[in-house]
C-alpha cells in the first residue's frame, strides 16, 4: 500500500530539505509508533543500482555520501563554526554521511529526527544555519 502525503512548500530549498526531520518525527509520533519496527528515509530522486536487503536492518543506518567517500576526513563539509549545534571539531567524525538516505529501528530514527530537528531549530533562533542543514546535524 502506498500513501502519498503532501508537505508544505517553501521558497528556500534549504528549508524544504531541512524540514524532513520534523516530518519524520511527526509521522512516527502520529502513525508509526508501536506499528512498525524499521523506517528508512530517502530522497525522492534516489536511484537503486543494486540489491538493498535485510542486511541494512540495523539500529541506525546511514549511507556514505557519494561525493566524499574517497576524501580525507579533513575535506568533509561538516559544520565548522563552533556556534552551531552541528559543529564538529577537526579530527572528529568518521565518515561523511548523506542526508538523502538513512534509517534503522523506528525508535532510534525517532530519537535522531527529534534531535536533528531541535538542534536545527535552536540554531535558527540564534540566526545560524548549518552548512548543509539537516545533513550537517545528521553528521553531528
Ligand atoms: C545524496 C544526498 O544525500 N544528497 C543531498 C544533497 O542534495 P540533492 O542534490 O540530492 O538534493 P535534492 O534536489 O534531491 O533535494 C533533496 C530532497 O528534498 C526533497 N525536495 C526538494 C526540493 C523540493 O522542491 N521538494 C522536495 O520535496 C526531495 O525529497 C529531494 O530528493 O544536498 C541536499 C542539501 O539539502 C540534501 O542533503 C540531499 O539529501
Ligand atoms: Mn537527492
Amino acid at each position: 500500500m502506498l500513501i502519498v502525503r503532501s508537505v508544505p512548500s517553501s521558497k528556500r530549498w534549504q528549508e524544504i530539505s531541512a524540514r524532513r526531520m520534523e516530518l519524520i518525527q511527526t509521522l512516527i509520533e502520529e502513525t508509526l509508533l508501536n506499528n512498525v519496527d524499521y523506517i528508512f528515509c530517502l530522497d525522492v530522486d534516489s536511484k537503486f543500482h543494486s540489491r538493498w536487503g535485510t542486511e541494512s536492518l540495523g539500529g541506525l543506518v546511514a549511507v556514505i555520501h557519494p561525493g566524499y567517500y574517497q576524501d580525507d576526513r579533513s575535506k568533509f563539509p561538516y559544520e565548522r563554526r563552533p556556534s552551531s549545534r552541528a559543529y564538529l571539531a577537526p579530527g572528529e567524525g568518521d565518515f561523511y554521511y548523506c542526508g538523502g538516505a538513512f534509517g534503522g529501528l523506528l525508535v532510534e530514527v525517532h530519537q535522531l529526527a527529534k534531535t536533528c530537528r531541535k538542534n536545527f531549530e535552536d540554531d535558527a533562533k540564534e540566526n545560524i544555519e548549518a552548512a548543509w542543514q539537516e545533513e550537517s546535524h545528521l553528521n553531528r
